[in-house]
């Protein structure tokens, strides 16, 4: 692990009256798997949204890979290298394994008008590429699943919807990788698969940085360097796995102690 790749300071935002994240500080050191935990409506994922763009800043800054991204909009945050999961699983089940993960691959493809109507071998060769790439991702995780890359999404259980979603993000190359609870709507065994997939991801793709919101604290145990805890918005404790179990504050207002 060398520097940081993301540094954030002060992050606020509000909602009317609410404070939905209060000046967090966060700061990430590159190659790293962040647990981002805290209790139902703590803030965690007003974090992602505020991060990638979707809502703005309230106050705060963040800087990622060396460029302050505090104004960037959801494409230019994305063109940076950061990519996203969704709590909710946000797949187009007519469509196939392959048309699904390359809905994440747009920046790398030509979408103009040449490309389209008068470069056609020069498209097709970005297609096969492009196909080669989202099978070895697809690969890392399940093998018999990338010998189903044109089957209709909507035939595949949630955790190979997962994977996809994973493998979505991933086709973009980018650096820093938000997965908000990946466990949400799986069994005990599907979410230990799904994290040593992540384990393995994280071991072949050199320097990708991971923040994973999670609630399964048997995950943010396995497969996290640090957590970060938040309540009402704020950060109340940062430190390993460990560390943050043993806090009071944190047990008191997440764990559920007396
Ligand atoms: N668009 C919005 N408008 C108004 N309030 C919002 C909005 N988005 C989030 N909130 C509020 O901000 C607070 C933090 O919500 P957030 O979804 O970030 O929590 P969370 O920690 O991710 O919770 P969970 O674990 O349940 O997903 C909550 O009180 C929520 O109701």
């Amino acid at each position: 692990m060398s520097e940081a790749i993301l540094d954030c300071k002060g992050v606020t935002r509000r909602f009317g009256g609410l404070v939905a994240l209060d000046t967090l500080d966060l700061q990430m050191p590159r190659g790293a798997i962040l647990g981002l935990i805290g209790p139902n409506g703590s803030g965690k994922t007003t974090f992602f949204n505020v991060l990638t763009g979707i809502y703005g800043f309230s106050d705060g800054a963040a800087a990622f890979d060396g460029r302050d991204i505090t104004a960037y909009s959801s494409q230019e945050v994305y063109r940076a290298g950061i990519a996203r999961t969704f709590q909710r699983s946000r797949m187009c089940l007519p469509l196939s394994v392959f048309d699904n993960i390359m809905v994440g691959n747009h920046k790398r493809l030509d979408h103009g008008l040449w490309a389209n109507v008068f470069a056609r071998k020069k498209l097709r060769k970005a297609f096969e590429e492009s196909y080669e790439e989202a099978h070895e991702l697809v690969k890392i995780f399940d093998p018999p699943l990338a010998e189903r890359m044109f089957e209709p999404v909507a035939g595949f259980p949630m955790i190979d919807r997962r994977r996809i979603e994973i493998c979505r993000a991933l086709i973009s190359h980018p650096k820093l990788l938000l997965l908000d609870e990946p466990s949400a709507g799986m069994t005990h065994e599907e979410t230990r698969q799904l994290m040593d997939d992540i384990l393995e991801v994280r071991d072949r793709i050199k320097d990708l940085s991971i923040i994973i919101i999670e609630h399964e604290m048997g995950v943010i145990e396995r497969i996290t360097d640090r957590c970060i805890v938040l309540n009402f918005g704020r950060k109340i404790a940062e430190g390993t796995y460990q560390d943050v179990a043993n806090d009071r504050e944190v047990q008191e207002a997440y764990l559920g102690a007396e």
